[in-house]
């Protein structure tokens, strides 16, 4: 019987909840298949900053690259929350750890439960029928760029007096757009052959080049259909008529704050999954953050990690029937009425409003293990 290493990186917040349900979910799979997995759990974020006094200490990245892939689950919280630059924050190991695999790829898939049409804040007829990927460059840009604070003379205004100035630079390589407009265009073609590709090129010289690579890039696909879009524009587009996107490319910081927005067409951002991909072992995470608001109450809902052990299956083990399972197991939990609190509708009953727990057992049980 095949086994795979697991690094497992439970983070802050509802991290430790919520990875609990992916874990249960990847052995209940793993199960029925004839795979095991063995899991290695390590530090990362606010906890490792506690404990070791850096946001990704050594043996996490170590036991990281040496691993089949690795699960993780969301870092940061008002206990690391600081303005004050010189500060470790745990938002930083998640940025190293992406760059120190390589993982330029961040998949977010977006499709709607029908079950959830009347999750979502938006009118069933628009949100009906969403499927939709957002390819985000996850290595470069605004995140990535050299950044500082320092006072001068100009800073304080009026008085006079030295006051601050702040910067963060914007840098893409010619070759991370390219990488990245392949991994799209490839997506698209076992998709439904469209690409938007997203940028704010009527200002900006970053996005001018991407625009100028992503068309360079398309003339390899002729069979696939690219639209340019600039960014503002896209936000509105993603509410108004989200069905006219097929694969969506773009660079990390839109990447980031489109598929928050995005993430409502499914009901709540508790349900959108994620695969960062690239160079080195393949990280799985959902696309939210630690909800501090909500940890430690049971409350969290799992189903975007356990999706995101459903792409793990998928896309680093080729596990596709165990990896289809999963997204029946949900589908059929969510056709049964079973909720939590972010995607609780107006007819759900008390009784099947459940905890993070409970939600990932359904998910098992749904599988038939
Ligand atoms: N990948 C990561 O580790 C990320 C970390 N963060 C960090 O997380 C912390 C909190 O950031 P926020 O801006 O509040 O974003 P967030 O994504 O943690 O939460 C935003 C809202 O969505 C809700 N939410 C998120 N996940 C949920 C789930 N699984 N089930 C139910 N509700 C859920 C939260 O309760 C909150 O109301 C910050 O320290 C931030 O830097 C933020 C985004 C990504
Ligand atoms: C916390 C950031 C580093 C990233 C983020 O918000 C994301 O990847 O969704
Ligand atoms: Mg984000």
């Amino acid at each position: 019987m095949a086994t795979y290493r697991i690094c497992v990186l439970p983070g802050d917040g509802i991290g430790p909840e919520i990875i609990a349900e992916g874990v249960k979910v990847l052995k209940a799979a793993g199960a029925r298949h004839d795979v095991a997995f063995a899991f290695e759990e390590h530090l990362i974020g606010g906890a490792a900053i506690d404990a070791t006094g850096t946001a990704l200490p050594d043996v996490t990245l170590e036991a990281a690259r040496v691993a089949d892939a690795v699960l993780l689950a969301a870092v940061g919280g008002p206990a690391w929350d600081t303005t004050d630059s010189s500060q470790p924050r745990p938002e930083a190991g998640l940025l190293a750890i992406r760059s120190a695999l390589g993982l330029y790829t961040n998949l977010r898939p977006v499709r709607t439960f029908p079950a959830l049409a009347d999750a979502s804040t938006l009118k069933p007829e628009v949100i009906e029928g969403v499927d939709l990927m957002i390819v985000r460059e996850l290595t470069g840009g605004l995140y990535f760029g050299t950044r500082g604070r320092f006072h001068d003379e100009e800073g304080a205004g009026a008085d006079g007096a030295p006051g601050q100035r702040a910067y963060d630079t914007l840098e893409y390589r010619e070759y991370e757009v390219e990488r990245i407009a392949r991994q799209a265009f490839e997506l698209a073609r076992v998709r439904r052959g469209r690409v938007h590709s997203i940028d704010k090129a009527n200002v900006l010289d970053t996005s001018r080049m991407w625009r100028e690579v992503v068309h360079r890039v398309a003339a390899d696909y002729p069979d696939v259909e690219l639209t340019d879009m600039l960014v503002d524009n896209t936000a509105m587009q993603l509410v108004a008529n989200p069905r006219q996107f097929d694969v969506v490319v773009t660079e990390n910081m839109f990447g980031d704050i489109l598929s928050d927005e995005a993430s409502m067409l499914t009901g709540s951002l508790g349900m959108l999954a994620s695969a960062s991909l690239g160079d080195g072992t393949a990280l799985y995470e959902p696309s939210h953050g630690s909800a501090p608001d909500i940890a430690g109450k049971g409350i969290a809902n799992p189903l975007a990690q356990i999706l995101s052990v459903e792409m793990m299956l998928r896309y680093s083990f080729g596990m596709v029937a165990a990896a289809d399972d999963i997204a029946r197991a949900v589908a059929a939990v969510l056709d049964e009425g079973w909720r939590t609190g972010d995607i609780r509708q107006q007819g759900t009953r008390a009784d099947q409003l459940v905890g993070t727990a409970r939600m990932g057992d359904l998910v098992v049980e749904r599988l038939g293990a």
